[in-house]
């Protein structure tokens, strides 16, 4: 498709540059355009993001790495010249991988299992932003449809990535207690890849931009790939952020995750042990219910009725008796055997915290 509205031409453009000219006024946009300036980057590299939001970025994310082999494969399919081929198919190598269980989208999976997802359901691409598919597709069908000075101008946003890959990985690593480096993984190989990369588009568009107007497309097609690679962000923002107005049938917080035993996860990824002590949280109580001739547990907003069994537990529960010591004193009140008693006991305080209303 040809542009309906063209970029207005401004007299610089009329001007022939040299290459290093050119060079400098393609990385000015990205020094003013890049994604590295988005608040949801900013955001995300500083720790600001909560778990749920860190999962929608790395969910929608997918879909980017996901087609970026699609594109690359349309750019190949523009290239005439054998030895231009040569070079460009590597890009579909490094995210496909040469066999099963390698290469870039791989890795993305691994990164998107590695906060909670499950892979299938990455892989069924169900809850991603319309926005972000989009977007993304916007960008297939650019190098689909434009010269191919302009599909190779387009990639040079892999210029400016390796900085914010380090600020990424970096950041991230220190802010999240979820994030490992076996987690973010995928970004070593991008700050070899991504170099290699920009530097043959570059020498690419500085040969191949020989007239004013090639300049002016080979820089109209690198604000379009920082437009991608932008909007993509403001759609998580405005989905997941502020206002947080989640389209129908986009991820929502919960959904697609490997599931983890409830208790375990309440319990902070672990059971109760005989050796913990546990105790009631703050604001919740042991409490006799004189109207209804029982004990109860009163949380906040909550009440939870008890067992006799459950009420002779929490009342030996106060923080410094350990599990072990519940079970021996039970045990001997009630003549039986302590282990026993604590098996049981063990059952029911992971059930409480999973309800939240008991710490160890
Ligand atoms: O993490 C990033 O910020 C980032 C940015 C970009 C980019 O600038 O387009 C790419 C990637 N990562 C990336 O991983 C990747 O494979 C990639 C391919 C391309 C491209 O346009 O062909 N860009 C990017």
């Amino acid at each position: 498709m040809n542009a309906v509205f063209p970029t207005p031409d401004t007299a610089d453009s009329e001007r022939l540059l040299t290459p290093d000219e050119l060079e400098a006024a393609l990385r000015d946009i990205g020094a003013r355009r890049y994604h590295n300036l988005h608040p949801f980057h900013r955001l995300l590299h500083d720790g600001k993001l909560s778990k749920d939001q860190v999962r929608a970025w790395a969910l929608n994310r997918y879909y980017y790495q996901a087609m970026i082999p699609v594109k690359d494969a349309a750019v190949l399919a523009r290239m005439t010249d054998a030895s231009l081929r040569r070079i460009w198919r590597q890009r579909i190598v490094d995210h496909d991988g040469d066999h099963e269980g390698d290469g870039g989208i791989e890795r993305w999976l691994k990164l998107a299992e590695g906060v909670g997802f499950d892979r299938d359901y990455v892989l069924s691409t169900r809850g991603i932003l319309s926005a972000t598919k989009f977007s993304v597709e916007a960008y297939v069908h650019f190098v689909s449809e434009k010269t191919l000075l302009e599909a190779i101008a387009s990639s040079l946003t892999e210029m400016f990535s390796p900085t914010i890959i380090s600020e990424r990985v970096a950041g991230m690593l220190k802010n999240y207690d979820f994030i490992t480096k076996d987690t973010l993984a995928y970004f070593d190989k991008r700050l070899t890849q991504a170099p290699r990369d920009a530097d043959f588009a570059l020498d690419y568009v500085k040969q191949h931009a020989t007239t004013p107007e090639l300049q002016r497309r080979a820089m109209a097609a690198l604000t379009f790939k920082c437009n991608v690679l932008w909007t993509q962000l403001d759609a998580l923002y405005f989905a997941y952020v502020a206002p947080g107005l989640i389209p129908p049938d986009a991820w929502q917080a919960g959904e697609g995750l490997v599931a983890e035993p409830a208790q375990v996860q309440a319990a902070g990824g672990r059971k109760t042990a005989p050796g913990d002590r546990p105790r009631l949280p703050r604001g919740v109580r042991l409490r006799n219910d004189e109207t209804r001739g029982k004990y109860v547990l009163l949380a906040p907003e909550r009440t939870f009725d008890l067992d006799d069994n459950a009420v002779a537990v929490l009342k030996l529960v106060d923080g410094t008796r350990s599990v072990a010591d519940i079970a021996d004193e039970l045990g001997k009140t009630y003549a039986a055997d302590p282990r026993a008693i604590e098996a049981d006991i063990l059952v029911m305080l992971d059930g409480l915290a999973e309800k939240r209303v008991l710490e160890r």
